[in-house]
């Protein structure tokens, strides 16, 4: 047993779980832990248990913790574990947290630890780190010393950089553990990410002038002061960038996410009521830990129009695409895009059939999307949501940086691709980073939203959220495209489907919400609704819908 035993559970009293009912669970979800921020501060201690247990299993490797909810409203909230290199916990790990989180007592609770610690071969005496830091959520502050009182119960070194954007502490977890390494990803600061930033993106912008004012909603969250601060870092006599922050008032918690961010642009379909937008002006949202981004504007003739997360891939591949043959490495460099099946069929044949990039398809959550990513030299994955990034591998970095060029275009396409390297955040998607990425793409093609949203047309497609009996009826394969169970269910959808032309429906039950979700896309509307409503009518019918 170790030596911490009596203070992990006189700690533990100090920071109770709360019972469940009957028949539920905790579980380490697709983004950690999430829930009402009351029932949490139990289940903060014990992720701190597991991030320290990590941290020894992997050699002293900081491990960070993060504390958030993201795009969620303001009285809930969220923990969860980012492994070293800034990517998300492994999946077996999942597991474990969510073992420990549910023992019914605090010795119970101890007993686990100490099992883990002996099943993965654990000397508790080794040395432990972890980092942490949470978003504006008023709650999050009652959870962080939660957090802080299971890293000192567990002789653990902690660091609390208070306030943080979700990439940011990712790109901290990175930097601290390639610190004064041949790799060292940047500055060991919150202040290492701004500059590191700025500097990349002056690098990538080469001079050339962004178009106009860029308006940011940050859905009165963290991405607000964050923001704020990055843009003292761009050095205004070499560029011009000229940002209106809106949505960043994070002093009114209530506020939160409330009709603003990417979350509400995506899902309602429509700009946020306020500010009241004006009439062509380049617009996006972040979400409430700023690792989404929207873009959008209203046309004076059309109205409202998106650019989600398909829209930005898009424009990414193509961008990296052209820098790639334009230095000479389409020899020797893979390119790929990975999506899940909620991207629109048009983006995907744009990509496939246009860029003539592969695309590849992932189950949904952006773990899965990552790690398919890491597959190619260059791999470009964003979700429809908005959340997604631009990974390269250390092959194709050093590349950048060693191949002679042959001509000044080579050298120019050359530069450019080693600072879009270093300013989009490789562990994770990030907001701010993508943001920039987008803006230096524009200036480099001179395009305007309009040149950038008629590359290729959105099929029309609806999601409809289904609530059934159990959810867990509904298993799928090839990548959620399909439902393996109940049987049946999939003949009656793929029956549907043939009725429609470029029709595709998918359902699945989501990994986050108590429900199955329904996805239809066809050539029309009218068709796109219709068949959205048989196929979530079949899933109801399956799942003893209530
Ligand atoms: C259709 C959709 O947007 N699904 C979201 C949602 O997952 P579901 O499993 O569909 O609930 O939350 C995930 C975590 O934020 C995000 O990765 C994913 O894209
Ligand atoms: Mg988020």
């Amino acid at each position: 047993m170790s030596t911490e035993a009596p203070k992990i559970v006189s700690a533990s009293k100090r920071h109770p779980i709360v019972p469940l009912p009957a028949g539920q669970a905790y579980k380490y979800g697709t983004a950690g832990f999430r829930m009402k921020a009351d029932l949490l501060e139990g289940v903060t201690f014990r992720v701190g248990l597991i991030a320290a247990l990590r941290s020894r299993k992997l050699n002293s490797q900081a491990i960070g913790v993060m504390i958030t909810a993201s795009h969620n409203p303001a009285i809930d909230n969220g923990v969860k574990v980012v492994d070293p290199m800034g990517e998300m916990l492994e999946q077996d790990w999942e597991a474990y947290a969510t073992l420990l989180v549910n023992a019914p007592t605090d010795d119970a609770l101890l007993e686990t630890y100490n099992k883990l610690a002996t099943q993965l071969k654990i000397d508790l005496s080794t040395p432990a780190k972890v980092i942490y830091g949470r978003d504006t959520r008023p709650s999050g502050h009652k959870l962080v010393g939660a957090l802080a009182d299971a890293l000192d119960a567990t002789n653990t070194e902690a660091v609390d950089y208070k306030i943080l954007t979700t990439p940011q502490l990712h790109y901290l977890t990175r930097c601290t553990n390639t610190e004064g390494t041949p790799s060292s990803y940047g500055k060991v600061s919150e202040v290492g990410y701004y500059e590191k930033m700025a500097e990349a993106f002056v690098r990538a912008l080469k001079g050339r002038k962004i178009d106009g004012p860029l308006t940011v909603d940050c859905a009165n969250g963290v991405g607000g002061p964050k923001l704020r601060e990055f843009l003292k870092y761009v050095p205004k006599d070499k560029v011009k960038f000229d940002v209106k922050v809106v949505n960043d008032d994070v002093l009114r918690p209530e506020v939160l996410n409330l009709d603003c961010g990417a979350d509400f642009v995506k899902t309602k379909q429509r700009a946020p009521p306020s500010p009241k937008p004006v009439i062509g002006a380049r617009c996006c949202s972040l979400d409430g830990d700023a690792d989404r981004l929207i873009y959008y504007w209203v046309d004076e003739k059309t109205g409202f129009f998106m650019l989600d997360g398909d829209r930005i891939s898009s424009l990414a591949a193509s961008f990296i695409a052209d820098l790639v043959r334009a230095a000479g490495l389409e020899e020797d460099l893979r390119i790929g895009v990975v999506q899940t099946a909620y991207a629109n069929g048009a983006s995907t044949s744009y990509i496939t059939q246009h860029l003539r990039l592969p695309v590849v398809c992932t189950p949904t959550g952006v773990k899965h999307l990552h790690h398919a990513a890491c597959n190619f030299d260059v791999g470009v994955y964003f979700e429809a949501n908005g959340h997604g990034t631009v990974l390269f591998s250390a092959e194709a970095i050093r590349t950048f940086g060693a191949k002679e060029p042959q001509s000044p275009a080579q050298k120019d396409a050359l530069d450019t691709l080693a600072a879009v390297a270093d300013l989009i955040n490789q562990t994770v998607g990030d907001a701010i980073s993508d943001m920039l990425l987008v803006e230096v793409i524009l200036a480099h093609k001179s395009w305007t939203m309009r040149d950038w949203a008629v590359t290729y047309t959105d099929l029309p497609n609806r999601l409809v959220r289904v609530e059934v009996a159990d959810k867990d009826l509904f298993r799928t394969t090839d990548a959620e495209r399909r439902l393996s169970h109940p049987p049946g269910a999939q003949d009656e959808i793929d029956q549907c489907v043939k009725k429609y032309s470029s029709a595709r429906a998918f359902a699945r039950a989501s990994g986050t919400e108590n429900a199955c979700r329904v996805y239809a896309e066809a050539a029309t509307r009218v068709e796109a609704d219709e068949l959205a409503n048989k196929v979530a009518q079949i899933v109801k019918n399956h799942g003893s819908g209530v």
